[in-house]
């Protein structure tokens, strides 16, 4: 079934993450993520209010960045940022692993960082982990997969963007081994050549609920643009 302009809106998260960005790229950024309605418009936590106050009143939800992008701030930064954030309007939080530990072994730390992340999100926003695929193994993918799903993560995210970019294999791995219905899967730090077709490919063939790009609301042009004009 052909997906209407607002259901392809809904599956993309819109970000901001550069280090440049004034107080007015991010309100430029937060009001075209309004205009497109877009699931949700990220930036890095220290914008989470400018970005609640050009949002409120719409259904975009406000999306803040923790630990963004390299994950290996202290468990106790990340958990005050998260509830920072939350304060601050907050409603969609994705949480950067500390990838290094993971690849250690060090689960203890991972689970902790998974409850710690959704126990407080739980009833005021959805929580999204975001992996690194493009640092870990199809094993470790699949294994840290299984862990964020038992943990209860309402998003499992292959990537930050400001690395590699995640690959179908590796997507598949992730959509293959949720444990829990409730997880889903998100696609983000795809190539600047990144297309509308790709997209299409991602939602409707591969089990991918949300894809996060700064792209997003020339995406969604596009694709009113294509159900009104054709190719
Ligand atoms: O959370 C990560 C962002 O969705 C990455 O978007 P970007 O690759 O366009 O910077």
């Amino acid at each position: 079934m052909t997906l209407t302009v607002a259901e392809y809106a809904k599956h993309f998260d819109m970000a901001l993450h550069l280090q440049s960005s004034t107080e007015q790229d991010i309100r430029e950024h937060a009001r075209a993520a309004r205009e497109a309605n877009v699931a949700a418009c990220y930036t890095n936590s220290y914008w989470t209010p400018v970005v609640a106050e050009e949002l409120a009143g719409s259904d975009v939800r406000v999306g803040t960045a923790i630990s963004f992008p390299y994950g290996c701030t202290s468990t106790a930064m990340k958990f005050a940022e998260i509830e920072e954030g939350l304060e601050l309007g907050a409603t969609a939080v994705d949480m950067v692993l500390n990838i290094g530990e993971f690849r250690d072994g060090n689960d203890a730390l991972t689970v902790r960082e998974l409850d710690g992340l959704v126990e407080r999100c739980e009833g005021r926003a959805i929580s999204k982990l975001i992996f690194e695929v493009c640092y870990l193994t199809d094993e470790e993918i699949a294994r840290l997969t299984r862990l964020c799903s038992d943990a209860g993560i309402d998003y499992v995210k292959t990537s930050t963007g400001s690395q590699g970019f995640p690959t179908e294999a590796q997507v598949k791995i992730m959509r293959d081994n949720i444990t829990n219905p409730t997880t889903k899967l998100k696609v983000s730090g795809v190539p600047r050549t990144f297309t509308m077709p790709a997209s299409l490919w991602l939602i409707e063939k591969m089990g991918v609920s949300l894809i996060g790009t700064r792209s997003a609301a020339k995406l969604v042009a596009q694709y009113a643009d294509y159900l009104e004009n054709g190719i």
